[in-house]
């Protein structure tokens, strides 16, 4: 079942990010089935991937190998109460939602489920994403490698040994592409400031962390300060700009920012 017949129940950002990672690494599209209330996003998905799509929740599902469950945490129970009643001892259930506990899921599905937990980010729609992926000694070999399968054709899988490190997947992966955004926006933001057009300051933004990027990725053998400390000549420009970052603890910001972001995946597995 390598190239099992896959439902995402959900079609938005994340579902979207995958599918496109999906099929353009070759996975046949009318192996993959979206399913979302509204037609937007649907005729979107069908026109740039050639993907089957319905509003259909319940046909989608029992007609796929692999059930994505791909809507917000705070609809999971509804949209999983409204599939219990189909027979799923022969599918897999993928799910991508951030917070719920694994657990939670068989009381949605009233029947004993075959289940893993993934933590993808928004990355994989180009090929450079992060999958965290958490499965219990429930999970056969085969449904591992089926899910590392789909989740890989959009970038890097990571399996954890224990389901708590989900949440550090999500401080450290899945939200964190928008740390980076933020960054990157408050450079441009610095850029048209002081007089340059927003095309410009855009362009030598993105190519700076395109490229800081890089040379982490390139040079495992050196340390992040190592890489900080040969762009700072001593007395230099980048000397003052880093100790003015670091005057204002931005490493402290990044640790509590992380630290809320985790809070916030323990609030939401005890309130779905
Ligand atoms: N956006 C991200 O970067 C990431 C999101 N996630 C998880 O992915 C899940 C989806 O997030 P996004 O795609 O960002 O949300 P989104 O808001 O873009 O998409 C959710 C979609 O579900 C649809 N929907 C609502 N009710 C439905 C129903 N009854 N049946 C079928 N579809 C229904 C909505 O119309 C919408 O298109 C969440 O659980 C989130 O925790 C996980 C990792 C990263
Ligand atoms: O913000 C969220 O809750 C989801 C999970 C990780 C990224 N987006």
């Amino acid at each position: 079942m390598t190239q099992a017949k896959v439902c995402f129940i959900g079609a938005g950002n994340m579902p979207r990010a995958i599918i496109s990672g999906l099929v353009t690494n070759g996975y046949p599209a009318d192996k993959v089935h979206a399913t979302n209330p509204s037609v937007g996003k649907l005729d979107a998905l069908k026109a740039d991937f050639g993907i089957q799509v319905s509003h259909d929740n319940v046909a989608a599902a029992d007609d796929a190998d692999v059930i994505v469950l791909s809507v917000k945490p705070q609809l999971m129970q509804m949209v999983c109460e409204q599939l219990s009643h189909l027979d799923l001892s022969n599918k897999l259930l993928v799910t991508i939602a951030a917070g719920i506990p694994a657990a939670r899921y068989q009381d949605y599905f009233k029947q004993p489920i075959k289940l893993i937990r993934t933590m993808p980010n928004t990355p994989t729609q180009i090929g450079v994403g992060m999958t965290g992926l958490f499965a219990d000694n429930s999970i056969s070999a085969e449904h591992k490698q089926i899910c590392e399968t789909l989740m890989k054709t959009g970038g890097e899988v990571v399996w954890v040994k224990t389901e708590d490190e989900l949440n550090q997947v999500i401080a450290l992966a899945g939200s964190s592409p928008a740390y980076f955004f933020l960054f990157i926006e408050s450079m441009i933001q610095h850029g048209i400031k002081t007089g340059l057009d927003e095309q410009t300051a855009r362009a030598l933004a993105q190519q700076a962390a395109l490229g800081a990027a890089q040379m982490v990725v390139q040079n495992p053998q050196l340390s992040l300060e190592k890489l900080r400390t040969n762009v700072m000549s001593k007395g230099g420009t980048t000397a003052r700009a880093v100790e003015t970052l670091e005057e204002g603890d931005l490493r402290g910001l990044v640790d509590q920012a992380m630290t809320n972001c985790i809070k916030r995946a323990e609030e939401m597995a005890k309130t779905f």
